[in-house]
């Protein structure tokens, strides 16, 4: 497959309140699979995915399938293909499964790919007159990702979708993205290691506001000296988790889960 990125993002910078938030953050996302976007507390992956879809003032080049959309508005980029689904998943808790999801449909954009979001959550088809407050943590992240896919976008970010969910439930969204990944590419912003060491194939590194690593995600997670430093895992937890001996419950369903990544098929660029 080819080696040109779906989205090609150079020397990205963001300003707030004369804050200066991102310096210069470089990254490709794949055609295909997911591409992990990773760093400490703070060192500005939210913010990198809000200058991507322009929801905060940036400067810089966000090239999106060859074109450049860093001067376009957030509502113009969602029309060329590029789904989100937030930190906060953005479920309307009191409508239906089935609401929320056609509230995602966009005049326009063709026919909405209920088929594909029902062949990939056929649990959807069946809550589909459920509130969706009332869903899991992880069905409610199914619902976040269904949206993105019911526009035939071309591109997916989803931003923490493990974040403040039990070990059990990242399971579940970890196989959500899985099966995703297969029909859209992601860009994955992700702090659970064992997500991105099950689904990612390549990732990007921020510290500061800046790019500081990128490259095969399992080259950066079996090195201990590189997480240490770039992503700052402790002495007694491995880019896999913590060790074994170290490991509460909660964390063994959570790491344990999660087998190592998928033999990758076309890693050549
Ligand atoms: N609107 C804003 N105004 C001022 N500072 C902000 C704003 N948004 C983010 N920041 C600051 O910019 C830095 C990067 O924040 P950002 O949320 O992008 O980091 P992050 O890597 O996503 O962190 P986390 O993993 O904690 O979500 C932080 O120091 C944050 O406090």
């Amino acid at each position: 497959m080819s080696g040109e990125p779906l989205l090609r993002v150079r020397d990205l910078r963001v300003v707030i309140g004369g804050r200066h938030i991102l310096h210069g953050v470089d990254l490709d996302v794949r055609a295909h699979g997911v591409t992990a976007l990773l760093g400490r507390n703070g060192a500005g992956k939210t913010t990198t995915v809000r200058g991507i879809l322009g929801l905060v003032p940036r400067t810089g080049s966000v090239l999106f399938d060859g074109t450049e959309t860093v001067r376009l508005a957030t509502h113009a980029l969602v029309r060329r293909g590029i789904g989100y689904a937030p930190e906060d998943r953005g479920v309307f808790a009191g409508l239906s499964v089935a609401e929320n999801l056609r509230l995602a449909e966009r005049p326009g954009a063709g026919e909405p790919a209920y088929a594909l979001v029902h062949e990939l959550f056929p649990e959807l088809r069946r809550r589909a007159r459920q509130p969706a407050g009332t869903l899991s943590g992880g069905q409610q992240q199914m619902v976040a990702i269904s949206r993105t896919l019911l526009n035939g976008n071309r591109l997916i970010i989803a931003d923490e979708p493990t974040k403040g969910l039990a070990p059990k439930v990242v399971t579940e969204v970890a196989q959500v993205l899985e099966r995703a990944a297969e029909a859209v590419p992601v860009l994955l912003v992700e702090q659970n290691l064992a997500m991105v060491r099950r689904l990612a194939e390549h990732c990007v590194v921020l510290a500061d506001g800046r790019t500081a690593h990128h490259g095969p995600a399992d080259e950066l997670l079996t090195d201990a000296e590189a997480t240490r430093r770039l992503l700052g895992v402790g002495r007694h937890q491995d880019a896999a988790g913590p060790a074994p001996a170290d490991r509460t419950p909660a964390d063994r369903t959570a790491v344990d889960a999660l087998p190592a990544a998928r033999p990758h098929t076309d890693r050549e660029h």
